[in-house]
């Protein structure tokens, strides 16, 4: 049995705005779009990354989808892409990438994958950018390092590791972290945070208000807003989970993943040390 995911590991390494802090400094986060017809989740994840404290956040689309993303964004910012290396070169600057939130189970999403991989920014890899590569998971994993993220529930992580579940949810995440060389989140009403170095955890604070379309998206964007952060991948991991099932027991009943960015201040004023 490992160790419930406490706050006390990771409290006080969670990133906080010095007095001489700008935006690019505290990080910059991109985030994925699906198309024109598939731009709400990367809208979601977007928003929590700015929210968890990303200084500058930025929504890379295909050309279709800016029309409709433009008028739908604020603080947000916005740029079009045609293909993988058009992407990698808008991500350079990034320090971190979310990808596959309604993302799309296409080639060019694999593509984009594989392209950002190329950059220097940490990835947090979710949803169709998992499913995508069911049947040639090491495609995938040959894009992997250790500042990366994967973000399963359990029928992702079966398409990817099929039947290493049946080892049990803690011993089929430590594995995978081990076979794929970075921090795997297995989501669940008890996640499990695993590293490639051993470290796991299992997170108790869930709350089954989280049980709802879009909140897997959210979290991403709040894994990836504490990379964007530089934060450790394995504390970010840890430190996004226990927040984002604190916000939602905050809310409880009624909750949907829109609810769920605008619910980080609270979680974070509570854990703030200033
Ligand atoms: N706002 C938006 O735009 C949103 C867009 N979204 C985007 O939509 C796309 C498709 O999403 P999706 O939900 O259809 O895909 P996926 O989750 O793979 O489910 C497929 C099958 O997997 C199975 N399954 C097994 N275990 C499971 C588990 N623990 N949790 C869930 N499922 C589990 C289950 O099979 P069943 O149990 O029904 O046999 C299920 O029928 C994807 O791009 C996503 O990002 C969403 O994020 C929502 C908000
Ligand atoms: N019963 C539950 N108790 C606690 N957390 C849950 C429960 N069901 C789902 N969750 C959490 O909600 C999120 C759902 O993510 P995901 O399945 O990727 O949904 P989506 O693709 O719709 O965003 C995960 O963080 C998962 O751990």
């Amino acid at each position: 049995m490992n160790p419930i995911n406490d706050p006390m590991t990771w409290q006080g390494r969670l990133p906080w705005p010095g007095a001489e802090a700008h935006k690019h400094a505290r990080g910059r986060l991109g985030v994925v779009s699906g198309g024109a017809l598939s731009t709400g989740a990367a809208r979601l994840a977007a928003r929590a990354g700015l929210r968890i404290g990303a200084g500058l956040v930025k929504l890379f689309c295909p050309p279709d989808a800016a029309p409709v993303l433009a008028p739908t964004l604020e603080a947000v910012m916005l740029a079009s892409f045609v293909s993988g290396d058009q992407l990698a070169e808008l991500a350079q600057p990034m320090d971190a990438v979310v990808i596959g939130p309604a993302a799309g189970l296409t080639d060019a999403t694999a593509a984009n994958v594989a392209a950002l991989a190329r950059t220097g920014a940490a990835l947090v890899i979710d949803a169709d950018a998992l499913t995508l590569f069911r049947d040639r998971p090491g495609d995938l994993f040959a894009c992997l390092d250790r500042d990366d993220v994967l973000t399963p529930h359990e029928g992702e992580f079966e398409r990817l590791f099929p039947g290493l579940l049946a080892k049990g949810r803690e011993a089929a995440a430590i594995e995978a972290a081990e076979r794929v060389g970075c921090v795997v989140v297995l989501k669940g009403s008890a996640t499990v945070i695993a590293a490639p170095d051993g470290r796991c955890v299992v997170n108790g604070n869930g709350a089954p208000w989280l049980a709802t379309a879009g909140s897997g998206d959210v979290l991403a964007g709040m894994i990836g807003g504490l990379l964007a952060q530089h934060m450790d991948s394995f504390d970010a991991a840890c430190a996004a989970v226990w927040m984002h099932a604190d916000a939602a027991g905050r809310f409880g009943p009624g909750l949907i993943a829109e609810d769920l960015p605008g619910l980080i201040p609270g979680v974070l004023a509570g854990l703030y040390p200033g």
